[in-house]
């Protein structure tokens, strides 16, 4: 019994590889980098990560393990306290048009309509006049909002506002999105709807992703990578390539299992103990397999 229990978490992990990016290919390179709030909070430490391009990578971790800093750091919001962020192989010392961070709310301008939402922020991206109503317009209906073009937003579900917020930061089409747990406030139907959307777009566009969430099943759904990070102080602690045919069900028994695997990581992290260790990686072959 325990033997074929070892085999299926075996045959499990190899769908699971570590990742392994080269500085000098990467999108994203994050460098040793460190992050102290000024209430002498160490958010980050030693953080060093390299992201390809059109990669999805999901930032899994329990609360309070850096998740937010590090992305506000590679939207260029928080300027680490040491280390370097560099994109496409140049440092960054700031937001860019390159990058777009989108949070948990929605944030739409509640005076203007879906349409005008679209329309400003392509408009304070440069977008010529004559191309603005067009791509609003596409990029609506992408997300299944036909219909909606003349709506405001306190007339929107929860979940129709996050689709408009998704069509918005689509449209503006940065090579890097950044998202912040962007469904943590929707319920659960509607967030495996906008799940199930996002990777639909995402499938056409390869855009470079970067989605905080810490909610296990929501990084296995999505991610083609999975970086598991730990508190006190923030770290990665694992780095993980998830080999799995998209779209992907909840019902497949090999993501359960990662599941699993990776829950068990994270109660691991989230402990006392996990909160004290000294940064260092957890080895593959001594973290699941015992239990
Ligand atoms: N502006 C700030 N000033 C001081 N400390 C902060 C600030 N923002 C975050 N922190 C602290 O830094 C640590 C990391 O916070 P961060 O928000 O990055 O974690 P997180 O993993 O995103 O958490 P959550 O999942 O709860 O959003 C926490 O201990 C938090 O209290």
């Amino acid at each position: 019994m325990f033997r074929a229990l070892l085999a299926r978490w075996r045959s499990s992990l190899r769908l699971f590889q570590p990742a392994k990016v080269h500085a000098h290919r990467a999108k994203i390179s994050v460098t040793q980098v460190a992050h102290r709030y000024g209430n002498k909070v160490v958010a980050l430490q030693d953080v060093n990560l390299n992201i390809r391009s059109g990669e999805f990578v999901c930032l899994l971790g329990p609360s309070g393990c850096g998740k937010s800093t590090l992305l506000y750091a590679l939207a260029g919001h928080v300027v680490p306290t040491g280390g370097t962020v560099s994109i496409d192989g140049k440092p960054i010392h700031g937001p860019g048009p390159d990058r777009l961070l989108m949070f948990q709310e929605a944030a739409l301008f509640p005076w203007m309509t879906v349409l005008g939402n679209l329309k400003f922020a392509l408009a304070a991206r440069g977008v010529p006049r004559a191309e603005r109503e067009p791509r609003a317009r596409e990029f609506i209906h992408r997300v299944q909002l036909s219909g909606f073009e003349d709506t405001l937003p306190h007339q929107l579900s929860g979940g129709m506002k996050m689709r408009a917020s998704l069509a918005r930061a689509l449209a503006v089409d940065s090579a890097v999105l950044l998202m912040d747990e962007p469904f943590g406030s929707l319920d659960a139907q509607t967030r495996v709807h906008m799940q199930e959307l996002l990777q639909n777009i995402w499938l056409r566009t390869s855009k470079t992703v970067v989605f905080v969430t810490h909610d296990v099943h929501e990084a296995l759904m999505l991610g083609t990578r999975v970086v598991l990070m730990a508190p006190r102080p923030g770290r990665i602690v694992k780095d993980l390539e998830v080999h799995l045919p998209m779209p992907r069900s909840l019902e497949e028994r090999n993501l359960n299992e990662m599941a699993r695997y990776l829950r068990m990581l994270m109660r691991r992290v989230e402990g006392p103990e996990g909160a004290l260790t000294p940064p260092r990686p957890i080895p593959e072959d001594q973290v699941g397999l015992r239990h």
